[in-house]
């Protein structure tokens, strides 16, 4: 080609490209105009709802703080003007100077361990001086003034600070509570020398403190258009254009003309939503795990001062949570601990200081209002066998909980209380003096809201008589089916129940079997005691239940636990526990939601007689046992650690030949203490069903049931 011609190819081709140029350039910024305006309402957008995150920040904080400066509602009285709360105490306008001071020499500490959350706080002086939950070290807590104004506060109150080790803190959210972040190691905040924390917040080494906000990653300037342009004008034409000194990233566009607290604003916002979700979700689970006003209206639990009450708008899955998992409470407040175990929004039992889990049933309040003392759990003694007749109860009053003037509860005094029964006025005494330890015996309380009805066996036991058995076996199979219903519901997602051999076959059986769509898909059935025979023979408790009622129920075959009848008894009592440990894994002692006894004339349940060995066995889950006195002789039965881990434990026992062993089992009586009233759930209930006949020597207070109440 002459070089005319070339030159002339030269110009075109220029000129083409230049015209494509311009088209190019055209198409981009018109691209990046687009773009930029976009971004510009995005980041709008973004920056509008940052606001409203921060708004909405502030006031679920507020609600938090609400809540903690709330605390539990008191079980305080109103004379000592001392108010428990559940994080601490409180004072009210007429808290006495000396109560006053009281408080705020001594922090109270109160570790609640709600729904499986160990939640320790430290007040003084009504304040919240610390917190913390789980294993975390206690967190001090100091609140500064706000200085910034209230939108742009981040938090203000103390809420579980999380706690970033070095390296990750880039990469997680927000630190909790600026305040919250006070002094930390490696290991997570330390809590040494709280007091000067209080004075200035300290410097937080290890996590660095959010001066400012952090810049975002450096945008890169250069820009380069690599990519495929589609010329609008010419869809046919694809051109690969490559323009030096101009390259847009390939990633979605940064707008590097934006002004960068703009880009920031977007990681800030995620930040802000990351501590939104976790905030709230704080606040839920301190409503579900009861702590007072720090949940939501929703979650309808409300927390008083020794454990979860329920409201008539919580909802089912929350009643059944807080009926569930009891709560446990303890209250460690003026130096005296109260450990209070709530279920289902009733307080089951309640102690002091070492002493062991007292029992609390409420009678509907017969009193008029005036004349009643105040609602508080109050101080039992636990009756040792030989101190029984030389301590009284230390009840009401005389235990400081109607405080004297000023000095708030006070306890002194409760030593002498032990030397003799103290004067109970304004307390009626059973018609009848209580008889010897391990004893069911009640004094009526003038308490309010409601009256007490304490029984001091050391376990939520409740002793209910029916006309016959015949109403008592409805009952039962109710019982059995209200359990089922919650442990399946529960997170458990099962029911574990195990049953006895004797008369309670032919009656659970019968009853069961008779009540309408009973879905036993979930259960997981085990053996109390069983004898070691063929299950063919007449004696197998299994063959008998396996016959009359797991043959006409929806059981799995998996869902019943049989022994090994073909085994010798120590390796069939073996094979069992392990049995056992398979389907109750992680737990060292297996607990039975439910189990059901019967108790033989002479006192024995399971296969635990009187003044046999095995009554002493506490390593066990499962024993053998050779000689038994009930044929035949060879058994495995469940050891007393397993039976008293259950959460519910029923007896069921019918017919006056019953009477006079029942007698010594629940008012006690001369000689060793009966292997049934052994029986005593160290967290569980303690039922015992009983019709008349069974009853008809009994001289403390049951309960009776109309016709087809539920237990
Ligand atoms: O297999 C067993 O023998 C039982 O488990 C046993 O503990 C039974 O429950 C009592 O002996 C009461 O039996 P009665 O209810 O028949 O009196």
């Amino acid at each position: 080609m002459s070089t005319c011609a070339t030159l002339h190819l030269q110009t075109q081709v220029a000129s083409i490209v230049e015209v494509l140029a311009k088209a190019a350039i055209t198409e981009i910024s018109q691209v990046i105009n687009e773009g930029t305006a976009l971004l510009r309402l995005e980041i709008a957008r973004g920056k509008s709802e940052n606001d409203a995150l921060k708004t909405k920040l502030v006031r679920i904080e507020s609600e938090l703080q609400a809540a903690w400066a709330g605390g539990k509602r008191g079980a305080g009285t109103r004379e000592s003007g001392v108010e428990v709360c559940s994080v601490g105490v409180r004072l009210s306008d007429e808290t006495p100077r000396a109560e006053r001071s009281r408080c705020e020499e001594e922090p109270s500490l109160t570790m609640d361990r709600v729904f499986g959350k160990e939640w320790v706080s430290r007040w003084r002086g009504g304040e919240l001086t610390a917190v913390k939950e789980e294993d975390s070290s206690l967190q001090p807590v100091c609140k500064e003034e706000a200085t910034e104004p209230a939108e742009d506060r981040l938090n203000l109150f103390p809420v579980k600070a999380e706690w970033f080790a070095v390296d990750s803190y880039p990469q997680r959210g927000l630190t909790i509570g600026k305040q919250s972040g006070l002094g930390c190691d490696a290991e997570g905040p330390s809590t040494e020398g709280l007091e000067e924390q209080r004075s200035s917040p300290p410097a937080m080494e290890g996590i660095e403190e959010r001066q400012t906000p952090p810049t975002p990653p450096e945008v890169t300037h250069r820009y380069f258009l690599r990519g495929v342009v589609r010329s609008a004008a010419a869809d046919w034409l694809q051109w690969r254009v490559f323009f030096h000194g101009c390259e847009l990233s390939t990633s979605p566009p940064t707008d590097p003309f934006l002004p960068k607290h703009m880009i920031y604003g977007k990681s800030e916002n995620d930040a802000l939503k990351t501590k939104l979700v976790r905030i709230e979700s704080e606040l839920q689970a301190a409503w579900a795990g009861g702590k007072r006003g720090a949940g939501t209206r929703e979650s309808g639990v409300e927390v008083c001062s020794v454990g979860v009450r329920l409201r008539d708008e919580t909802p089912r899955a929350e009643r059944s949570r807080c009926e569930e998992e009891p709560s446990l409470t303890i209250d460690r407040v003026f130096g005296k601990e109260w450990v209070s175990r709530w279920r289902g929004g009733e307080l089951t039992a309640v102690k002091e200081e070492d002493s062991p889990l007292q029992p609390v049933c409420k009678e509907e309040a017969t009193e008029p209002a005036e004349d009643r003392l105040n609602l508080f759990p109050v101080k039992v003694e636990s009756f040792a066998e030989d101190s029984y007749p030389q301590r009284g109860l230390t009840i009401g009053k005389q235990s400081g909980l109607g405080s004297d003037a000023g000095e708030g509860p006070s306890t002194e005094g409760l030593e002498e209380q032990r030397s003799s029964p103290p004067a109970m006025e304004g307390i009626e005494e059973r018609q009848t003096p209580p008889t010897p330890p391990e004893q069911a015996y009640a004094v009526k309380l003038k308490t309010r809201p409601s009256t007490l009805l304490l029984q001091t066996d050391m376990s939520g036991r409740r002793v209910l008589v029916f006309p016959s058995a015949a109403e008592l076996g409805p009952a039962l199979a109710r019982l059995v089916a209200a359990r089922a219903d919650r442990a399946c519901r529960s997170d458990r997602g099962r029911f574990s129940v195990g049953v006895s051999g004797g008369s309670l076959v032919a009656m659970l059986s019968k009853e069961l079997t008779a009540l309408p769509d009973l879905d036993c898909s979930r259960w997981l059935v085990g053996f109390c005691d069983e004898r070691v025979v063929p299950f063919g023979d007449p004696e197998s408790t299994y063959g008998l239940y396996k016959d009359q009622l797991l043959s006409k129920i929806n059981i799995p075959e998996s869902g019943v636990l049989t022994i090994d009848p073909t085994l010798p008894v120590q390796e069939c009592a073996e094979d069992y526990a392990c049995k056992l440990r398979e389907n109750f894994p992680g737990e060292e002692i297996p607990v039975f939601d439910l189990l059901l006894l019967g108790m033989g004339p002479d006192g024995h349940t399971c296969s635990l007689f009187p003044d046999h060995p095995l009554l002493e066995e506490t390593q066990k889950t499962v024993a053998p046992i050779s000689d038994s006195p009930k044929p035949p002789p060879q058994r495995v039965t469940l050891t007393l650690p397993v039976v008293n881990a259950a959460r519910c434990v029923a007896f069921v026992s019918t017919g006056g030949s019953k009477a006079t062993v029942l007698k010594r089992v629940l008012e006690g009586g001369e000689g060793p203490v009966l292997p049934a009233a052994r029986v005593v759930p160290s967290q569980g209930e303690l039922l015992w069903l009983l019709d008349e006949p069974a009853a008809a020597s009994l001289s403390l207070k049951v309960e009776k049931l109309a016709p087809g109440a539920h237990i």
